[in-house]
Parts: C-alpha cells; structure tokens; sequence
C-alpha cells in the first residue's frame, strides 16, 4: 500500500523541509533524480547516455528550475542539452546559469531522444497558456516530466486543455492524485526528498496487499466456509450480465455462488457449479448479495433490489439497481443500517443518483465519490479509467488504471461479481472492494496482453490475477 498526498499537505511538509535544509539543496536532490532517471529512459530506448539529445522545456517557476538542474547533471554525462526557455526573462537564475556553465544551449530545438517537460507544476493553474499548449501539441519525443505532466491538474488528474502524456514521471517527496488519477502520468517514480507528511489522503494497494487480504480456503474450510456470493442479475433480455456477474464470482474464491433470476438456466449451462434458482427468496443463505446488472428496471426488478437490500448482509448495488434507487428512493427504507451497501455507478449513473442530492460528478471525481458515500452512508466505487473508492468516513482507495483495455462490454458485470465475492468473504469492506478492483484491473491487463479481449476473457483471467497477488504476499 501506497500513499497519496495533496499539493496543500506536500507544500505544507516542503516548507518545512526548506526551512531545515541549505538553499537550493531540495532543488538540486530533486533535479539529480530526474536526471538519474531521464539517463535510465536514454538507455532503455536509445541504448546509451552519452551523446543522446535531450530537449527540456522551461517554464517561469522551479519546476522549469529543476528542468534546468537536471539539464546541467546531465551534460555531465556527456548529453547534449537544450534548453527552450517559455518565459526566457523569468527562467530559474540559478539553473540556467548552471546548465550554460556546464555547456548547455538555449534556443529552438529540433529533433530529440527525450523531452524534459518542466513546464509547470505544483503551481500549474487552469490549461496551458497558449505557447506552452502549442510546445505540448506538436511533441513527438518520449517525454519524462518534471514532478508531473504539465497541463493536467495536480489534485484532481483533470486535463482542460492540451496536457503533456508523460512516458515516465519522477516526483518529489510523495505521489500526489495526479499521479494516480491520471494515465497521462505514465510510470511514476518518488525522489525521496525526507519529507515528515501527515496521513495520507489516499491510499493504493499493492499486489502484496491484495494477496494478503484474499480469503482462502484452510483445511477446516468447505464450500459454506468461505463465503458464499448471492448474484441478482440478468433478466431475459440481458441473459449475459448474469453469466459474467456470476462467473466472476465463481472464478474469485472456492466459495460457493448462488444465483436468483430469469437467467438460471443460462447461468447453470455456463457454471454448473452454480446453485441457481428463480428467486431471491428461494436462494438459500449467502453471505453477501450483488444486485444490478442487466436486472431491468420494471417492477418484479425493484421487488428483487428489495429483497437483496433487506436480507441483513452486505450488498453490491450497480447498473439498473443503482438506476432503480435513483428512481425509487424510498428503497433505502428496505435497507438494513448494519450492513454496508457498496454501490459502483459509472459516470451517468452516479448523476442519476447524486444530482437529486445536489451533488455533481465534477473534475474533481475523489471529492464527489466522498460526497455522495457520506450522504448515503454507502461505500462508492466510482468507475472511471482511475476507481475511486471512498467510504462514508472519508477513507479512499485509488485503483490507478493499467490500461484501457477494461473499456469492453461486460466488464462492469465482472467487476460487480468480484465485489460481491470480496464481500462474502468477509473483512473491512473497503479493503475488500479494493481488493475486488485490484484483480479486475489486473485481469484486465492478463486477459488482453496487448491486444483487444472482452469480459469473458476477463473472467478466465481472474485466477491468474488472484495467483499473482498471492505469490507477491508470499502465500
Ligand atoms: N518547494 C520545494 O520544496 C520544491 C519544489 N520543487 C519544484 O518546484 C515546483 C513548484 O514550483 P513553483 O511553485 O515555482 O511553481 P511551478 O513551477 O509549478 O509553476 C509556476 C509558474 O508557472 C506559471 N503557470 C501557472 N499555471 C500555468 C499554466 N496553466 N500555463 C503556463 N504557465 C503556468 C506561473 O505563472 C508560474 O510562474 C514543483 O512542482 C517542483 O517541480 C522541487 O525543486 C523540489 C523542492
Ligand atoms: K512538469
């Protein structure tokens, strides 16, 4: 697990560290691991250090300022640099006047191996100003930005106007949300600069996280032991969502998986291994229901959200159950207060459910996902390429995206059935559905491997995602 810190609680913990540290010192550390690293990209894509172009492009502030520090390092080691200056008579004094006594140029650059994109940062405001969108638009090199993408909002990941996509990023001190927010962060290195920070405003897991966390069998386990998942989902026109919320149920844990709808016979023909009946009343016991995908939104639909949310365990709420409470509000009366209700709207259906409460989805998605958990006492998990995961307290989860790749029909579906399964089995519930998101997002990556997949490819790559977080907790 990894934590996340805003700009105010870095800034607050960097002044502190300047007042302590000789001038400059901070600047320089930051600046040399941007070179260590922009060295490591050099010989990673060109095979060599010495030579190899790099272009850095200055902006008015000290992220320019570290740009031009880590130029100066890297002439050391044989680069040739140069330097645009965006605001040439405010470019950082002392780093400009290191990189041109170490032999770096100013001026236009033409062609380059690697763009140092020291633009903007902390204080980046707004979208870029014209010159430095214009710079942004026409870049063809891998760019290795300075503290974080320039163009893209350090606390919220949102990108206004044109914005750096950044191959690799080095930060300073701690991970800020752009950088799990947002995909244009590309890989995220941290220069430990020995800031003293307070908690963490989000937090993410790791694989070793995850396979902890995961409930497996023991030797005094048996099918009822471990959790068993009741899925509420498909109808006769959307037989799939059923088949795709169960199966990633059953693909999660050796726990049994229950199913109650119109699609039970599907559901059986593709996992047998499903006890499925026709309603949730006949479904037998199960330690955590999901209800949702593919339901409809007619009345037996909201009969069945009904009975779920009434039957005293943990529930998942997504698609058209979620549509159904925005509609229905008086369900929530059916609700039993001891039990957590997670629900997983994508972006139209957290509108749906949150405009009525005057709460909108706007940039800032971690702000809104705390909002509407807090107003409805419910865990929300925010779909989007970054999940959001927020509970009523404030506790966030972040599950960075690992690729697009999860943009496929049915995949909600998978993800709901994992969290359903991370619930039965008990635990926190935020770590569970963390842990749930995790694994979808893994999968996600095992399933296409470079190339396009779909939710059933996802299910059947749900183990391997599962194997790798154990073996990574040493299990
Ligand atoms: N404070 C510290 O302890 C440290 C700060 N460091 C660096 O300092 C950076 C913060 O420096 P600053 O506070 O000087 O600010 P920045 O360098 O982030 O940016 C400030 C300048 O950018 C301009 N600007 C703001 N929004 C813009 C936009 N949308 N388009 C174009 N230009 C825009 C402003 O006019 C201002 O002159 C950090 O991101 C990091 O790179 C590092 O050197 C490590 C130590
Ligand atoms: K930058």
């Amino acid at each position: 697990m990894y934590g996340v810190w805003t700009v105010g609680q870095v800034r607050a913990a960097e002044d502190e560290a300047l007042a302590r540290t000789p001038a400059g010192a901070l600047m320089r550390r930051a600046a040399f691991g941007v070179a260590v690293a922009a060295a490591e990209v050099l010989r990673e894509r060109t095979g060599g250090v010495r030579g190899r172009r790099v272009v850095l492009l200055v902006g008015s502030g000290n992220n320019g300022g570290d740009a031009l520090w880590a130029g100066h390092f890297l002439r050391r080691r044989g680069v040739a640099v140069t330097a645009v200056l965006l605001a040439p008579d405010r470019a950082h004094v002392e780093g400009l006047a290191a990189l041109r006594r170490s032999g770096g140029r100013v001026g236009i650059a033409d062609r380059a191996d690697l763009v140092i994109d020291g633009i903007v940062g902390l204080s980046a405001r707004g979208p870029l100003r014209a010159e430095a969108a214009d710079w942004v638009s026409r870049l063809a090199a891998p760019v290795l930005a300075v503290d974080l993408p320039s163009g893209v909002d350090p606390d919220t990941g949102d990108a206004p106007g044109a914005a750096v996509d950044a191959a690799v990023t080095v930060t300073f001190g701690a991970r800020k949300p752009v950088h799990v927010l947002s995909a244009r962060s590309g890989d995220v290195r941290v220069v430990d600069l020995g800031l003293d920070l307070p908690d963490p405003n989000l937090r993410v897991l790791e694989a070793a996280d995850v396979g902890r966390a995961w409930r497996l069998p023991g030797p005094a386990d048996d099918k009822y032991t471990q959790g068993v998942t009741g899925v509420a989902a498909g109808s006769a026109t959307y037989p799939g969502a059923a088949v795709l919320t169960t199966g990633a149920a059953v693909r999660a844990t050796s726990g049994m998986v229950r199913y109650a709808g119109w699609a039970a016979d599907e559901v059986r023909s593709r996992w047998p291994e499903v006890v499925a009946t026709g309603s949730v009343a006949d479904a037998g016991r199960v330690q955590a229901w999901v209800a949702g995908p593919g339901l409809g939104t007619g009345q037996v639909s909201r009969d069945v959200l009904g009975a779920v949310l009434g039957a005293g365990v943990p529930t998942c709420v997504d698609a058209d159950g979620i549509t159904l409470l925005a509609r229905y509000p008086e369900l929530w009366d059916r609700r039993d207060p001891d039990q957590v209700v997670v629900l997983t709207p994508h972006d139209r259906e957290f509108a749906r459910l949150a405009e009525p409460l005057g709460i909108s989805l706007g940039v800032d998605r971690v702000a809104a996902a705390r909002a509407l958990a807090s107003r409805l006492g419910v865990l929300v998990l925010l779909k989007g390429n970054a999940t959001v995961i927020a509970e009523p307290d404030g506790r966030t989860l972040v599950s960075p995206a690992a690729s697009s790749w999860l943009a496929t029909a049915g995949s909600g579906d998978v993800l709901t059935g994992l969290v359903g399964a991370a619930l039965a089995a008990g635990g926190d519930p935020l770590l569970a559905v963390g842990c749930a998101s995790w694994v979808h997002v893994r999968a996600g990556v095992l399933a296409a491997g470079g190339a396009p997949t779909s939710a059933s490819v996802v299910v059947d790559a749900i183990p391997g995602a599962v194997r790798e977080a154990v073996v990574a907790a040493g299990r």
